[in-house]
């Protein structure tokens, strides 16, 4: 099963370090691990370090992957100016890294990806005519299509409505179950982080300020401090914990 540690990770844009000394427990193929903090906290420069795109001290630790390419990432921003179909969207990013010659399992992966985020009536259309939202599950279908051990997604669901955004993380925390995928989410909704992952990570200025299982970490004195927000978390009538946020302080 595929694992991933980071011990001691820092991240720089050229010589400003963003992401201060980063350690974690060894996160392990099935988990789905929130990545929280407030805006400019160093999230999605955490997850370019973790891809290798950007230097700094300390070390990646992945193991025990069977994929050709371990690790997929659906970036924040997904504007798309290319001229192409989302069909050929799709195929490219799973041909990417692989052989030249497309293989009917990897027309096969295309349409199961389309198929699981519901977008399958797009595939024809090009991506530069398509609504943010959609943008948004097409971007979500490139990673997908990778068949990643390790999944990363920075804030995937930030464009999406609600029924969206319940079916994509649904459909996160099946694939992580089903095929064992570790996945690693940047979530800026505090609710989504308690229903759909099991751990949650905190940012604050670069460094992690609280990492464990996600109903230890998030409490009100976390919310307060960090999101500065006076808030309550309540079962509701099915038991699942949920966020009832009073106000900005
Ligand atoms: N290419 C870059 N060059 C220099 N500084 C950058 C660059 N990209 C981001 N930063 C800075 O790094 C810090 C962390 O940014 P990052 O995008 O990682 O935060 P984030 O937690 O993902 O934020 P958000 O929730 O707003 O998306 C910010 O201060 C930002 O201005």
């Amino acid at each position: 099963m595929v694992t991933l540690q980071l011990k001691n990770v820092c991240a720089r844009y050229g010589r400003k370090t963003i992401v201060h000394d980063i350690s974690t427990p060894c996160f392990q193929g099935g988990q789905v691990v929130a990545l929280l903090g407030p805006n400019a906290a160093g999230k999605s420069t955490l997850f370019r370090r973790i891809l290798g795109l950007l230097k700094g001290s300390g070390d990646v630790l992945i193991s025990h992957t069977t994929a050709e390419r371990p690790v997929a990432y659906m970036p924040q921003d997904t504007g798309a100016k290319a001229v192409l179909s989302v069909y050929e969207s799709v195929l490219l990013a799973r041909m990417q890294g692989r052989s030249l010659t497309v293989q009917a399992d990897d027309l096969a992966q295309v349409d199961k990806a389309l198929a699981e985020l519901n977008i399958s009536a797009l595939a024809e259309r090009d991506i530069g005519d398509l609504s943010g939202g959609q943008r948004q599950l097409v971007s979500a279908a490139q990673a997908l299509v990778q068949e990643p051990d390790i999944l990363m997604l920075d804030e995937p669901t930030s464009a999406l409505d609600l029924n969206r955004q319940i079916s994509l993380l649904s459909v996160l925390r099946r694939l992580a179950d089903e095929r064992q995928m570790l996945i690693l989410v940047a979530l800026h909704d505090i609710g989504h982080a308690l229903r759909f992952t099991d751990h949650a990570m905190v940012l604050e200025q670069g460094r992690l300020i609280a990492c464990g299982a996600t109903e230890d970490v998030i409490t009100p004195e976390l919310l307060r401090g960090v999101y500065r927000v006076n808030a309550r978390i309540e079962p509701c009538s099915k038991g699942r914990p949920q966020l009832i946020v009073e106000e900005a302080i």
